[in-house]
Order: structure tokens, then sequence, then C-alpha cells
């Protein structure tokens, strides 16, 4: 039997970071996918768990006598109770993970495998299978790959469990029900813990459920939005870990709980505002510039407000800077230090405003080319690092979680 599934990244249009200290946060799934494929050994003799990270051009392989001998006192599985992994069986994962020897310049990939093997054998146990990871998304880069990840992974071996109802002999897509979802969405959590260290369940939430949302203190609500909106996702290419930058603003808090705290109400207020504004109907093109240039604001002050977290960096500056040229409002999204850059392209601006979309656009349809590079400070940022041009439709958008 084979099971394939896929999740979404995000992106985050307000709250990230804030959102771990409780203030409210609102993200939006983006078409960019993860996809994950399990399969049942095919041969009686064949007692290995593979992982196959596609893109990484990276095999591994465990024996299941391995596995048993390093974590059967775990009395796994336990599909339906979505549990932590301890210090101890941390400990153990990180044993059999070291045991693959992963090449030093891709070592950021351990946490992402043992969240694979803690996944893995909480939810199927002691099972030869074979599984293979692909995705959209770049990693590290701020649009929630850990949790599109986590997402993709739960979905495929709860898909392959009893503990969810699919009609196993469907073919073609299908959609988990809410409370599968939820299990689904707890057990991708756990996972991100592994990767992130304390994730706010923001990204494995929206990753999960699809579409837009606001969340907070591990609870979400659905936004309902009938405006349109088209972002222009830039990525530094400046490699950085979501973990250690969410511990750097913790101990940040730690240094100044007053400042702190009065940041992450600032942001709260920014969210709320942020969602009334999508919810609120555009009556006409007038309301919708009010209402964009709004929304241009509230980014502005939120990266502001990251600006003091301590999480921007120079890469991110750099585009900030450029596109204010052309009086466009941007902000980091995830977790910043490098990372994604998100722009609102406003629908209303005059030709000479928007021709930094032109430039962009040409730069994404030319992103394999180093002329334009060499010629054009602005198309440097964007050559390379135009990742996709959104027509941002949140009605569009509705992709949850499928199963195959
Ligand atoms: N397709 C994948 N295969 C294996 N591991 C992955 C994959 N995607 C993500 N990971 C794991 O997640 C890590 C990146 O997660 P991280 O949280 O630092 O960044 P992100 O999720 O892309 O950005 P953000 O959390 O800011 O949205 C990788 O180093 C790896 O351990
Ligand atoms: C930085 C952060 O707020 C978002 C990362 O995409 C971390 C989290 O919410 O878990
Ligand atoms: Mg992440």
């Amino acid at each position: 039997m084979e099971v394939k599934t896929r999740a979404p990244g995000k992106i985050i249009l307000a709250g990230e970071h804030a959102v771990v200290h409780g203030s409210t946060a609102i993200a939006a799934c983006i078409d960019l996918y993860t996809y994950v494929s399990l399969r049942s050994s095919l041969s009686e003799n064949d007692d290995t768990l593979k992982l196959h990270l596609k893109d990484m051009e990276l095999e591994f392989s465990w024996s299941i006598g391995r596995i048993k001998e390093t974590l059967s006192h775990l009395g796994s599985p336990f599909p339906s109770t979505p549990t932590s992994c301890t210090i101890e069986s941390i400990r153990c994962i990180a044993a059999l993970v070291e045991e693959q020897n992963i090449p030093e310049a891709k070592i950021g990939l351990a946490t992402g495998v043992s969240a694979f093997l803690w996944l893995y054998t909480s939810i199927q146990g002691f099972k030869p299978a074979t599984v293979v990871v692909t995705s959209d998304l770049p990693l590290g880069a701020g649009l929630g790959s850990s949790a599109a990840f986590c997402v993709a992974l739960s979905a495929a071996l709860l898909g392959f469990s009893d503990s969810v109802s699919l009609d196993k002999k469907h073919q073609g897509w299908l959609t988990y029900g809410d409370s599968d979802l939820d299990l689904l969405n707890k057990w991708a959590f756990e996972g991100e813990k592994l990767i992130h260290g304390k994730p706010s369940g923001l990204d494995n939430t929206v990753s999960t459920y699809g579409k837009i949302i606001k969340f907070k203190s591990g609870s979400l609500t659905r936004i309902k939005s009938n405006m349109p909106l088209k972002m222009l996702i830039t990525n530094t290419k400046v490699g950085r870990n979501t973990k250690a930058l969410v511990a750097g603003v913790t101990e940040r808090t730690f240094r100044h709980p007053d400042v702190m705290g009065s940041v992450f109400n600032a942001v709260d207020s920014i969210s709320k505002e942020l969602s009334v504004i999508l919810e609120s109907p555009a009556l006409d093109d007038l309301s919708k510039t009010e209402k964009e240039e709004k929304l241009e604001e509230l980014m502005e002050m939120n990266q502001g407000l990251l600006q003091c977290m301590g999480v921007s960096h120079a890469s991110i500056e750099t585009v900030l800077r450029t596109t204010l040229k052309y009086k466009l409002a941007s902000k980091l999204t995830g977790a910043g230090g490098g990372g994604c850059v998100l722009t609102l392209l406003p629908s209303c601006r005059n030709s000479k405003e928007m021709s930094v979309n032109q430039q962009s656009e040409n730069a994404y349809r030319n992103s394999h080319s180093t002329c334009l590079c060499k010629h054009s400070h602005l198309c440097s940022i964007f050559l390379y690092s135009v990742l996709c041009l959104l027509d941002y439709n949140y009605q569009c958008y509705q992709e949850q979680l499928l199963i195959k």
C-alpha cells in the first residue's frame, strides 16, 4: 500500500515571534507544498525503515531491529495519543540520527530526521517502510517548511494507520475531516517541537487547516475575507534557524520583560486590526485603496516591532529599502534573521510606482539568467530571490491538506 500526502507552506501577515508569547497572529497558506509518500515494504525480507529526502539527495536507512532496541521501551505505537518526546527519548533518537553520518553542510536536517523518527515510531510503531519527501518550499526561509514537513508526514502516517477513517480504496485526493485534522495537527505540533524548540503552533495549524487564520494561545479562528491581495515574496537567501531566533527573543524578554511585554501587546493590536480590515467588505475601489494603505502601515509597524525584537537582518533591511523606493511596504515573514520578506503589491497604484512589480516579474521569468543581476541592483535582489508572485486571493487558495 502507498499513501501520498501534501501540506502547504505559509506566510505570516502579522504576529510572528509575539505569537510565541501569547499575542495574536495572522497567517495564510501559500500554494507551495511539501509532499510525502509512504510505502509499505514490498518484500518480506526487507526489514528496514528508509527515509529518502529526494531534493537533498539523501537516503537514510535503519534496521527495524536497531530501532526497536533503542525505542521499544516507549511502548509505541500510540497513534491516537499525541505525546511529547521526552528528553531521554530525544537522546535515543539523536543516537539513531548520528549513526547516519549526515554531511556537515546539511547537518540542519538532523532535527527534521529526528522529528521523522519520533512521528514514525509513535504512529506506526516498528514496521518496515519507505518514506520519500520532496518539497516546493525553501528550507529555513520563513515559509513554514518545518511545519509543512511535519503536517504532511503526520497525515501520511495517520492515513496508513487505522486511527483515522479514510476510504483506503479511494483513488485520487481526499480531504481529512475536522476531527482527524485535529489529531494530525497535534502530532505535527509534536514534530515541530523537535525542530523549533518552543513553537507557538501557528505554522502547523495554518498548514493543517488551510486558508487564512487568526491564531492566539493555541486556538485558531478562521478568517473570512473577500479581499484579494497581491503579495511579493522575496527570499534573501540568507540562511537561519527558527529555533535559535525564537530562543533569542525569549532571552531578550527575560532581560527586558516590561519593554518586550509592550512590544508584544502592540503586535497583538496590529494583528487584531489587520483581521478586521481583511474581513470588512470593500465596497468600491476607494475603500479598497484605503484598506490596502492601512494594511501597508500595519505591516510597516509590525516590521519595526520585529526589529525591536532583534530578528531583522541586513539582507531584510536591503529589501525594505529597495521596495520603499517604490513606495511599497514590506515586512519579514516567519522567524526573520534572513529568510523571506513580504511586500504588499497594491491593486490601485500608478504605473511608475508599480514598476518594481514589472521588474520583479521580469526577474522571476529570467531567474536563470545572470545578466540582469550584473546590470541592476534591484534585480540582483529579485533575480535569485523572487520565489513566486502570488495572485493572492483568499477565496482561491482554499487548499487544505489532501491525501492520495
Ligand atoms: N522537506 C524536508 N525534509 C527534511 N527536513 C525538513 C524538510 N523541511 C523542513 N525540514 C526541517 O526543518 C528545518 C527548517 O525549519 P525552520 O523552522 O528552521 O525553518 P522554516 O520552517 O522553513 O521557517 P519558519 O519556521 O520561519 O517558517 C530544516 O533544517 C529541517 O530540519
Ligand atoms: C517565529 C514564529 O513565530 C513563526 C515562525 O514561522 C515561531 C512560532 O510561532 O512557532
Ligand atoms: Mg519552521
